[in-house]
């Protein structure tokens, strides 16, 4: 029987919380022409001159709130997710090899890709944790294991699962802690904010092929057909699919976007925004999801219990919860591996 191997690949993540290995993690990162898609010399000056200097110093301070004993979250989470998996193939009896990489920094996606081509692997399945597709993500982890690759003497068989944001496993997943956080906490309203990107990527998709992304002459949040490569619409879905099987009505809940970098305008609604509005308009116990994000990490656990917390409260509104991600559940263990277990 032929050895398959899978990638599971997620953002990346500083060496440590110290100023100086986040700054290092951030000039990778953000060096990456995919994640901000302006002229080599520019992306140069601003990243290694501004953005990784400056921000590090706030960067840092946060890592360090959030680190765990080994590691960073999305590194824990991710060695954690990556043993269930191996168990529940070993446990099937099956050759399949199971490695963890981060796009920035280590485990590097070279290191995973060489640990499996020693297992002498005829098949890789590379599964980048990204619910939804976007180029600065999942094209990025493409690009890299595909320029890593084709330098080896076998190349062999290759697949990327590069969007799995409408997967009934997934989203029974975030259904379920959903359910359980509405049952507890009793929110008035629910709010679906995925990590932002910039408007001009949706725009560089269209340049492609504009039947892949119609922005902004469509309706991402109603549109039934779903342009699965324009991540404002897949983001759109995810929400619709996760409302309806927890049996949330439209007027309970509403989809918006955070993170947002720099002055360039990003995709709409932002979040705080949003959350300013709903405060304004109410809303007295508030329950905030982040479905883009499958493992806990500063977007979540600060941007969203910290910072949106406050302006939530400033603003007047009341209780504000927060749905924890799916981390290294075991039943987010199980969705993953029969997700791929279907396309394999
Ligand atoms: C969920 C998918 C993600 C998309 C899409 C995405 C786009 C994107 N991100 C930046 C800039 C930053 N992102 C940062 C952190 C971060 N981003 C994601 C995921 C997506 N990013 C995750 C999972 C994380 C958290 C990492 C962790 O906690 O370890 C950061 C670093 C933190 C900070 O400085 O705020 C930056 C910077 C851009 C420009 C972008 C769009 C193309
Ligand atoms: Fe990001």
């Amino acid at each position: 029987m032929s050895t398959t191997g899978i990638l599971i690949v997620n953002l990346g993540t500083p060496d440590s919380y110290k100023r100086k290995d986040v700054k290092k993690y951030l000039a990778e990162f953000l060096m990456d022409g995919r994640v901000i898609d302006i002229p080599f010399w520019k992306r140069f000056l601003l990243v290694r001159g501004i953005i990784a200097p400056f921000r590090s110093r706030k960067v840092s301070v946060e890592y360090n709130k959030l680190w765990l004993e080994n590691g960073s979250p999305l590194m824990v989470y991710g060695q954690q997710l990556v043993n269930k998996l191996q168990g529940l193939f070993n446990n099937d009896g099956d050759e399949t090899v199971v490695e963890l990489a981060m796009r920035y920094q280590s485990p590097s996606v070279e290191s995973g890709l060489n640990k499996l081509k020693e297992k002498a692997v005829e098949r890789i399945v590379v599964l980048p944790l990204f619910p939804q597709y976007a180029s600065a993500t999942v094209g990025s982890v493409a690009q890299k294991v595909m320029e890593i690759i084709s330098k080896w003497e076998v190349i062999p068989s290759i697949e990327f699962i590069n969007d799995y944001h409408d997967e009934p496993e997934y989203i029974k997943a975030f259904a379920q802690k959903v359910e359980a956080d509405m049952q507890e906490k009793k929110p008035n309203h629910v709010l679906f904010s995925y990590h932002g990107i910039p408007e001009r990527h949706l725009e560089n998709i269209q340049k492609q092929n504009n039947k892949l992304c119609t922005w902004p002459n469509c309706q991402c949040e109603k549109e039934n057909k779903v342009q699965r490569f324009c991540y404002r619409s897949a983001c759109f879905n995810t929400t619709k699919l996760i409302a309806a099987e927890t049996g949330l009505s439209e007027e309970k809940y509403t989809t918006s976007f955070q993170s947002r970098l720099g002055k360039s305008p990003w995709i709409k609604p932002y979040t705080d925004v949003t959350i300013e509005e709903l405060a304004k308009k109410g809303i007295k116990n508030l329950l905030v999801v982040s479905p883009s994000f499958v493992a806990d990490c500063l977007e979540t656990t600060l941007e969203i219990g910290e910072q949106y917390k406050e302006l939530f409260i400033e603003n007047g509104g009341g209780e504000f919860n927060f749905t924890e991600s799916l981390n290294a559940d075991d039943k987010w263990a199980e969705a993953v591996y029969k997700m791929l277990v279907s396309k394999m």
